[in-house]
């Protein structure tokens, strides 16, 4: 196999596993003479061994090789595990790079980490772009939705190329410069932790309906069929009913029946969760999902608890409308959640994301892909700057026409020992929402009164301390 270092290739991937070997023949596809690079060369050969009549390859077996292939500006995708091997590699290619040249991160880095290495790369005089990624293997192949952070210049060469690559809806691409430093990679952990509520979600209906509804998986694979048109179109819903209908071949069973029951996270859930909890947005759908599947993995606790007594309740005739609505309401919360965490981060870090276009990326390509995303788009073209998403008309009158449903869905869940900590919490985020008084101003008494954490009043202006332990006169704060 020859490699070129001429300098002619356009881009480069290094970290050639499912998703840069695949993004590499995305790339070559669209017509793009890629260099290729793996840490060990046996991946690189193999890709241009299987697929090198896709397109233009340039196989190299080093890293000083790869960047020697490329034409100036060099534009180089690294898609490695997230962490440590992505600073060895950008050690390492930033060493050989020259001011102006471009390093992608593809992966799914922690914003934090991305901030930090972009900062590092502009003092050597490189651009450096923390770009999300998703669409898992097939994405990455076929037109994932890509989220680049980063410089406006590097956009300037590099958009036009993601942009080709990306996947495509109504014409528009699924990829757009969310903002500078670490934005398209808070974007990203963001885009995940929806996945995560939006999964949960799909888990919380199948639950109630196989226990509460007496309902087989291949009737519920049904159901999500059914469901897959109209406002729940998604890839998510689409592909439960997959799972859900597929039968193990060497069992028999339900396919769903043969998988142990705890889910694994590999992070970005949980890095959504721990940063709404810096900037103070409740994204309490989010931080359920993540916490569900904790609990999940709890085995010892869940053995030590395990009940199977028999649990009599009268299940709703509506049960699966039900379901549908508590569904879809509770997935308005989620995404709302979500927007306003990405609200809230912009703000904070001086990011100007336009949320609209962050939906409008996600309608294609992502996992969490889903025609509802017009709607969002849609509410956020309509009033850039809407305090949630809730308070959109067309989200506001779908709620409110959902929420007899979901209240019963919560209800029967309840009364038939079903867990359903995403439908719940959602409820209760919305009611938060729309009370006219919440107990918040009890723990200010609660405050004030064992701590002297003042409290403000209702009736005018200012903070004050009522003396507890003497006479319970209120003073100035
Ligand atoms: N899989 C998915 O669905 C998605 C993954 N991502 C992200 O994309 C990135 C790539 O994911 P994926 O394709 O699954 O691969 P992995 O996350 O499994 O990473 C494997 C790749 O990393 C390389 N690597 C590991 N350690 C080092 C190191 N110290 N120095 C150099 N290279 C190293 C491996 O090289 P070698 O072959 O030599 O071991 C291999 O190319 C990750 O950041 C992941 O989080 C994003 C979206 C979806
Ligand atoms: O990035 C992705 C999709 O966009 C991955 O699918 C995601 O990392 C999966 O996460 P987890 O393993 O924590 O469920």
């Amino acid at each position: 196999m020859a490699n070129s270092t001429d300098g002619t290739a356009r881009i480069a991937v290094t970290g050639l596993a499912v998703m840069g070997s695949n993004l590499a023949r995305n790339l070559a596809r669209h017509g793009y003479k890629v260099a290729v690079h793996n840490r060990s060369f046996a991946k690189t050969k193999a890709l241009v061994e299987q697929h090198g009549q896709e397109g233009e390859f340039v196989p190299a077996e080093t890293m000083a090789d790869l960047v020697a292939s490329l034409q100036q500006p060099r534009q180089v995708i690294i898609m490695v595990k997230a962490g440590a091997p992505t600073d060895a590699v950008i050690d390492e290619l930033a060493d050989l790079m020259e001011p102006g040249d471009m390093v992608i991160d593809g992966g799914n880095a922690h914003f934090v980490d991305t901030r930090r290495r972009e900062a590092a790369l502009r003092e050597r005089g490189l651009h450096f772009v923390g770009a999300g990624i998703s669409g898992g293997e097939e994405g990455a192949l076929n037109g994932p939705s890509i989220m680049p952070g980063g410089s406006p210049e590097s956009y300037k060469h590099l958009g036009p190329v993601l942009e080709s690559i990306a996947a495509n809806v109504d014409g528009q691409p699924c990829c757009v410069h969310v903002g500078p430093d670490g934005a398209g990679h808070f974007v990203k952990m963001v885009h995940n932790g929806i996945e995560y509520a939006d999964m949960q979600l799909i888990a919380e209906s199948y639950d109630l309906l196989r226990r509460a509804g007496g309902m087989t998986p291949a009737q519920i694979a049904e159901v999500f069929r059914t469901w897959n048109s109209g406002d729940l179109e998604s890839y998510l819903v689409e592909i439960t009913a997959e799972v859900l209908g597929h039968v193990d071949a060497a069992t028999g069973k339900p396919f769903v029946d043969v998988v142990e029951d705890r889910a694994e996270q590999k992070g970005t859930g949980r890095w959504t969760v721990q940063e709404a909890l810096e900037l103070g947005i409740p994204v309490t759908g989010i931080a359920e999902a993540v916490f569900a599947r904790s609990l999940s993995s709890r085995v010892d606790q869940r053995a030590a608890l395990e009940s199977t007594a028999d649990v009599s309740v009268t299940v709703p005739d509506t049960l699966v409308d039900d379901v549908r609505e508590a569904l879809y309401a509770s997935k308005v919360v989620a995404y709302a959640q979500g927007f306003d965490q990405m609200r809230a981060a912009s703000e904070q870090y001086d990011w100007d994301i336009d949320l609209g276009a962050m939906a409008t990326i996600w309608r294609g390509g992502c996992i969490i892909r889903a025609v509802f995303l017009n709607r969002i788009r849609e509410a956020y073209e309509k009033a850039p700057d809407v305090p949630s998403l809730l308070v959109d008309d067309y989200f506001r009158a779908a709620v409110e026409n959902a929420v007899d449903a979901w209240r019963r869905v919560v209800v029967t869940a309840v009364q038939a020992n079903v867990p359903v900590p995403g439908f719940s919490s959602a409820l209760a985020y919305y009611d938060a929402l729309r009370s006219n008084r919440l107990p918040a101003a009890l723990i200010q008494g609660l405050r004030d009164f064992f701590g002297a954490h003042t409290y403000r009043r209702t009736d005018r202006e200012g903070s004050f301390h009522t003396l507890w332990g003497a006479d319970r006169s209120e003073v100035d704060a």
